[in-house]
């Protein structure tokens, strides 16, 4: 038999980029399930890893109206998730191909409500939730193809009665619920809050089905500019402590939905219901910052296409399948410019029906999809059969950026960065003013080796945050807090290195200030001798004010030890008291030498010199005056004028 591969209009082989190369390994869970018989298969083992829309398909059995009329089934199941349908016979040319169509899972007729929650990827959907994404399982499909099925079991099992929940007949909804609250049971650690809303979207209406007292008033749809998305305004949301008051919703809700009967379907889905679970959870993280994050579930039961012909639509019915359909519609033209690379990035038309507005976030925004494409076997169903799965396969092609809403995480790490820098900025600035990166870097290798080494924490982009585990984000804010812990304790260093320096420079300081005064006293003592002409007091203001070098502005220098080469530097020393008078009149010189002052000056310097710390410095130099030489007589105008 020949048959074609469906080919995408808008894109190249449906094949080519779905799958990355290592998620390719076909596995057929038909041994898993357990039977002979080829219940369930699918295309990878690791699909749900790789992408963010997940196409399913589900395929009913005949039922007894269509073994009663002969019909025969259409569809046929190569494995490794491909469904092959027959093409629509009759035309000039004989009728179409067969049409080959793949997806993540294929659950054929024979398929459980159990292998659904098995093999259908909702469990891992629900972890995902808890851990703070966005998520949506939705069904679609032509009338009485199986969707509410799928989702809840049969509408009569909330009739009138407490549902039992051994109940093989229950859908998706009800076995993720027990599963969740399994999950949660087991995160001892963690404190979640559930809060769960159900509405129906009937003749382009909103209607809460959890507020009866509501009179099925419909609410209004608005967009919210702090969350960026559409939401639907005063819709009541009920707590759920309990995993009974989460089957309490499901129940209520199952029952205040609007449902008609046609030739089609006895309980016949006359709107779009969307049960939505909000999942908070708070944990405390190691330094004691909580961190919370916000996930839901959306189940989405579509109401079926409907050819109304077929239907024997009429009246009410035909008013409430011309507005299913219209709606349909819409986001078929949303699911096509999505899927189309071309179109995704224009204008998608979301505004044009409640239900697309409703679900714009879970099929383009921020969260992760599962999509189930619910179909019949029957050669009656034929068209519309290829029409839901040329449109799953299309829809497989959406690409969403899942993203955890968890502020609190996000900012710790934010923050952590943004302390890691300033304080890497402070440290460089510390060592600049410090002069230190020579002496403690370079010169002091001990030090380095003892200096313990963290190295810095990896840089994450934060778009890239969302695909990091957990686990991952865990060790890396870890890796964050040890960086910051590191360059703290190397900026406290950095900082007593400078309290010390500091302290070093005050004793110095205090050291200079005993010497001036043991100076001045040497002064008074030369004052009150007749021969010895007092020196003028002079602070280290005064010092400072010398034209000379900084340093040598803080050294005290023998004006009779200056050489002949220092000789304009000590005059204009000594110049303080008076400038003019810096040559010594003979007479006076003579006298001065012949008493030998100089000497007797030089001695009282050295015995201060010895003293004297800043006289080890290596810049300061001093050439001894032989006795009695010329030089020793050029010096000292204050002296003359102590004098005279
Ligand atoms: N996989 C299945 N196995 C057994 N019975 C099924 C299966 N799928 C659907 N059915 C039966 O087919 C009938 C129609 O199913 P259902 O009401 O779920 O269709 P639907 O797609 O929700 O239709 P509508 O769009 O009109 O609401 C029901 O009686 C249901 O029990």
């Amino acid at each position: 038999m020949s048959y074609e591969l469906f080919l995408d209009d808008t894109e190249g082989n449906e094949n080519e980029d779905d799958y990355p190369e290592q998620a390719n390994k076909v596995i057929d869970l038909r041994f898993l399930s357990g039977g002979s018989r080829s219940i369930v298969n699918c295309c990878t083992d690791s699909w749900l890893h790789c992408q963010h829309t997940f196409e399913l398909s589900r395929v009913r059995p005949l039922n007894d109206k269509e073994h009663k009329s002969n019909d025969h089934m259409v569809v046929q199941f190569p494995g490794s998730g491909q469904i092959l349908c027959d093409g629509i016979p009759g035309g000039p040319s004989g009728g179409q191909k067969p049409k080959l169509f793949g997806y993540n899972v294929v659950f054929e007729p024979g398929a459980s409500q159990d292998d659904v929650l098995q093999y259908s990827g909702i469990k891992r959907i629900i972890e995902m939730a808890i851990e703070g994404f966005s998520c949506t399982a939705f069904c679609y499909g032509q009338t009485g193809s199986g969707k509410t099925h799928t989702l809840t079991g049969p509408p009569d099992l909330f009739y009138g009665r407490k549902p039992d929940p051994s109940d093989s007949r229950h859908g998706l909804v009800f076995r993720a619920f027990l599963y969740l609250f399994q999950l949660l049971q087991e995160r001892k650690d963690t404190n979640f809050i559930l809060k769960a809303s159900f509405l129906e979207i009937y003749n382009e209406k909103v209607i809460d089905l959890l507020n009866s007292g509501s009179a099925r008033k419909p609410l209004a749809v608005r967009w919210s500019k702090k969350s960026r998305g559409f939401f639907v305004e005063n819709l009541f949301t009920v707590d759920c402590e309990e995993l009974d008051d989460l089957l309490a919703v499901l129940e209520e809700g199952m029952r205040n939905r609007s449902v008609g009967s046609h030739r089609m379907n006895d309980y016949s889905s006359r709107s779009h219901t969307i049960l939505s679970v909000h999942i908070t959870s708070e944990q405390q993280a190691e330094n004691g910052v909580f961190i919370s994050k916000q996930g839901k579930i959306n189940f989405v039961d579509l109401a079926g296409s409907e050819m109304t012909k077929k239907t024997n639509s009429e009246g009410k019915t035909l008013e409430e399948a011309n507005n299913i359909n219209k709606s349909l519609m819409v986001l078929g033209y949303c699911i096509a410019s999505l899927s189309d690379s071309k179109k995704r990035n224009g204008h998608i038309p979301y505004r044009d029906s409640k239900l697309t507005k409703l679900l714009a976030d879970s099929l383009a925004g921020n969260g992760v999809t599962l999509m189930i494409a619910c179909v019949s076997p029957a050669k009656s169903n034929i068209s519309e059969t290829l029409n839901t799965l040329r449109y799953a396969a299309r829809a497989k092609k959406i690409r969403t950026k899942p993203i955890i809403v968890m502020d609190p995480r996000e900012a710790l790490i934010l923050s952590l960065k943004r302390e890691i820098k300033s304080l890497q900025l402070e440290n460089d600035h510390l060592k600049s003013a410090l002069n230190l990166h020579t002496e403690i870097f370079e010169s002091n290798a001990l030090d380095i080796q003892d200096r313990k080494v963290i190295p810095p924490a990896p840089q994450v982009d934060l778009e890239k945050m969302s695909e990091l585990e957990v686990a991952e984000i865990i060790e890396l804010v870890k890796l964050y807090v040890k960086e910051n812990e590191a360059l703290r304790s190397e900026n406290t260093e950095l900082f007593n290195t400078r309290d010390m320096i500091l302290r070093d420079q005050e004793v110095v300081c205090r050291e200079n200030e005993r010497l001036l005064k043991k100076l001045e006293e040497v002064n008074f003592v030369c004052c009150r001798s007749p021969i010895i002409p007092a020196r003028p007091a002079f602070s280290s203001e005064m010092l400072n004010m010398s034209t000379g070098s900084d340093l040598d502005s803080n050294i005290w220098t023998n004006p009779l030890n200056v050489s002949s080469d220092n000789v304009h530097k000590a005059d204009v020393l000594d110049g303080r008291v008076s400038s003019n008078e810096n040559r010594i009149p003979d007479t006076i010189q003579k006298e001065l030498d012949r008493r030998r002052i100089g000497d007797s000056i030089t001695s009282i310097a050295n015995s201060l010199r010895r003293n004297n710390s800043w006289d080890n410095q290596p810049i300061i130099t001093r050439k001894r005056t032989p006795k009695g030489s010329n030089d020793s007589k050029t010096s000292s105008p204050n002296l003359v004028d102590m004098i005279s």
